[in-house]
């Protein structure tokens, strides 16, 4: 969770020219958005502490398993790991051994995956009661992990509820910049995701959002995601590697209807088997956080063509026909149109502060160079 990455993002929007911006983010990164400007929305709609009660109140629930199955005289049974002796080496006798394993995912832990529970073992001389006191307590402890996991799940839904509530008032919608890698947060953003593809609202992927769609657990996102044509990524370098390293793992050869845009000397936008490059010179430092001013650039874009669209969706109604072509055609020269301007911001605030640029100085240059860029435009058109 990050202060600097959403406000480039939001600021660059504003800058742009978007009328309105609002920041969803956590109650602890909330005050200082907010104090960098009192024209953002800023909206803290989860808290990293409750967040982090949940993972750690799983994790107690988790070990104290461990530790029973641990009481019950593990080592060699199912899983690795435990030092304790086992069974032979303290009484000699043939075991009866039992494996347990939890019946469901942990609600948060490394990558969400299963947490093996190591298999255990009750003697002989233990008798039946014990087994069946262990299996007792193990039981508890799977009903209290599955009662944490429901309320994980109502949380969650609550948080996802308050985002998407605003869906109808949205053009654009940017997940990534300084979103963190918290599991939790991760969940949220998945199912985020998933209903701005059902309310078909154009969305822009980076930074953090990418790392979690290059999780195995996210592969399905992803796959959704480079099939919706109202997507656009945003990836450097690294996040291009992971990116391409969790489809080439099994590339389903669908169709790729979205448009990504990979960052670098020159920046290449793709959609599908087309590629347009923005050779336009940028500043000779690349402080960090002009990705995030890109991806905010590209949101405004974006969110413009948004309107264009349910523009002409009402004409169709009049019998103009709206081109499917065309319009993921725009929606590639929009984008390449948001990296020129950064380049270009880049280039101007780099000739004026040299080695002090920062992404602050870069956002100041948005302004003038959309305004100069419309002129041009304007000009060319006779
Ligand atoms: N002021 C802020 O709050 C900033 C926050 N940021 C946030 O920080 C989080 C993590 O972003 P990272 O970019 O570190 O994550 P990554 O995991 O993508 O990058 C990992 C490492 O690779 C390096 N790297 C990236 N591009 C490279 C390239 N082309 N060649 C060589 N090395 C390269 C990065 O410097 C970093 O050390 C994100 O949420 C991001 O939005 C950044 O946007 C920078 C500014
Ligand atoms: N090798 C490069 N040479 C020149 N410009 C570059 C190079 N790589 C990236 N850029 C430019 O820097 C800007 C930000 O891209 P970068 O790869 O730094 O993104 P990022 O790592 O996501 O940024 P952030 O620091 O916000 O996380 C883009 O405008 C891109 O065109």
């Amino acid at each position: 969770m990050y202060a600097g990455a959403p406000y480039y993002a939001a600021e660059s929007a504003l800058r742009c020219g978007v009328d309105l911006v609002t920041v969803y983010t956590a109650a602890e990164a909330c005050m200082p958005i907010k104090c960098y400007s009192p024209e953002l929305m800023v909206r803290a709609v989860y808290s990293i502490e409750v967040m982090n009660s949940y993972l750690d109140e799983e994790g107690g629930i988790i070990r104290e398993m461990e530790g029973e199955c641990r009481r019950g005289g593990g080592g060699g049974g199912g899983g690795g790991g435990n030092d304790a002796p086992t069974t032979k080496e303290t009484n000699g006798s043939d075991t009866r051994r039992i494996a347990m394993m939890s019946g469901r995912p942990p609600i948060g832990g490394e990558g969400g995956r299963y947490l093996p529970i190591q298999g255990g073992e009750a003697r002989n001389d233990d008798g039946v009661e014990v087994l069946a006191e262990g299996l007792g307590r193990m039981t508890s402890l799977e009903g209290k992990l599955h009662a944490l996991g429901e309320r994980r799940e109502v949380f969650i839904g609550g948080i996802v509820d308050d985002i998407t509530h605003a869906f109808p008032t949205l053009h654009a919608m940017c997940i990534g910049p300084g979103l963190g890698r918290h599991p939790l947060v991760f969940s949220v953003a998945e199912k985020v995701i998933q209903r701005a593809i059902e309310a078909r609202l154009m969305l822009i992927i980076d930074a953090d959002a990418l790392f979690m769609l290059s999780l195995g657990e996210y592969r399905d996102l992803l796959e959704d995601l480079r099939s919706y044509e109202r997507c656009v990524m945003t990836p450097n370098l690294m996040e291009m590697r992971r990116l391409r390293d969790a489809l080439s793992a099994d590339d389903g050869g669908g169709r790729r209807s979205n448009i990504i845009v990979q960052k670098g000397n020159v920046d290449e936008i793709i959609h599908d088997s087309y590629t347009m490059r923005c050779e336009e010179e940028g500043g000779l430092k690349r402080c960090g956080g002009i990705g995030d001013v890109l991806a905010g650039t590209i949101s405004a874009f974006m969110a413009w063509n948004a309107i264009l669209e349910m523009e002409e969706t009402h004409d169709a109604q009049n019998d103009v026909i709206t081109n499917k072509e065309s319009e993921w055609q725009r929606r590639l020269f929009a984008s390449w149109a948001a990296a020129v301007v950064v380049k270009k911001a880049t280039k101007v605030a780099f000739q004026k502060k040299k080695r002090s640029m920062s992404a602050l100085d870069v956002i100041g240059e948005i302004g003038d160079v959309v305004n100069d860029m419309e002129d041009d435009l304007k000009n060319a058109v006779p």
